[in-house]
């Protein structure tokens, strides 16, 4: 694969529509880095530039300015040699309603002009397999549910072995099943080893599928970094609710404990590298009475509003 580890990487890409020098700036000088490898959720309100940014990875459009390495491939000039290794979804493959899962793949398959005939069978199969709607392939697609409408979408896009998928809210207009089953999918091809890109402008989605983020608003990337920082020991706080939150916070602070705030009712602290069943264990010790007590991990918006000093506004 590309020298730098990376699967996407972009430089001060930017797209503007309409006229030089007037129009509106949809996309405004974009550095994405993308590893191979991660799962990386492309987090944005409606109209934040997402839908355009992968159009222009995809070559679907020309950017105004900038640079983009696709499988450390350039983009557009070498689209030809990155374009067979990157599966996509984006505004969905048009589908037959009267015809099956497994024909409307035969279809799309049949289109695919370098792909061998011989083995159309066994592609179509394992695509199907992957997605889960082996049981349903013969199921008209009218009769599909929303999530097995996207399912077969992403079966669209697995036809070919692929190293990198590019998927532009695969989980827009979902019930809460369809999305399960969406995210599950996304969990299992990530598992194995294909890179995963996947705009939303859900964060709680996000994070519980991805492992790297960015962040747009108003065509600019705001944030954009790994999620491990969600599991950083050094953010997760514990809360001791007692009517004696002096006492308590003097036993947190005799245990090493930093950040410590106290209100009436509560005493608080970063749990840093202790273990949580030995402050209880030195709260009771102390006499204090534990009336609750709770290890709360950062969430992404958290985070967010941490490292930016912004709230995260996903309808704006
Ligand atoms: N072909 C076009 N001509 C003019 N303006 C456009 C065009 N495509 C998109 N835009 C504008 O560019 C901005 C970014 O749109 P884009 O679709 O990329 O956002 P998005 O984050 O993907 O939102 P959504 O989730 O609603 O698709 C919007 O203000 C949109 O109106």
């Amino acid at each position: 694969m590309n020298p730098d580890g990376l699967a996407i990487a972009t430089t001060g890409l930017s797209k503007r529509f309409g006229r030089p020098g007037h129009g509106q700036l949809a996309v405004d000088g974009l550095d994405l880095v993308v590893p191979a490898g991660s799962v990386y959720g492309f987090l944005g309100p409606n109209g934040s530039g997402k839908t355009t940014t992968i159009r222009m990875l995809l070559g679907l459009v020309f950017a105004t300015a900038g640079e983009i390495s696709l499988l450390g491939q350039r983009i557009p000039d070498h689209a030809a040699r990155a374009l067979p290794h990157v599966g996509s979804l984006v505004e969905g493959p048009a589908f037959h309603p009267y015809l099956s899962g497994r024909a409307n793949l035969a279809r799309l398959d049949a289109a695919d002009l370098g792909a061998s005939r011989r083995d159309s069978g066994r592609r179509i199969d394992h695509a199907l397999e992957r997605v889960g709607l082996t049981a349903a392939a013969a199921k008209r697609y009218r009769n599909y549910s929303l999530g097995m409408r996207q399912r077969l979408g992403i079966a669209a896009a697995l036809l070919q072995p692929r190293d990198l998928l590019i998927l532009d809210e695969p989980t827009n207009g979902l019930d809460p099943q369809g999305t399960r089953e969406v995210r599950h999918l996304v969990t299992q091809l990530a598992a194995d080893g294909t890179t995963v890109f996947v705009s939303s402008h859900l964060l709680s989605e996000v994070e519980q599928v991805c492992d790297h983020v960015g962040v747009m608003r108003t065509g600019r990337l705001v944030w954009q970094g790994s999620l491990a920082v969600l599991g950083d020991q050094q953010r997760v706080r514990v809360v001791v609710q007692t009517p004696d939150s002096t006492v308590a916070k003097g036993v947190l602070a005799d245990l090493g404990l930093v950040e410590i705030n106290e209100e009436p009712g509560t005493a608080s602290a970063v749990l840093g590298s202790r273990a949580p069943e030995d402050i209880v264990a030195a709260l009771v010790r102390a006499g204090v009475a534990v009336r609750g007590f709770a290890v709360q991990r950062p969430n992404l918006e958290d985070v967010f509003v941490s490292l930016t000093g912004e709230g995260f506004d996903v309808s704006a």
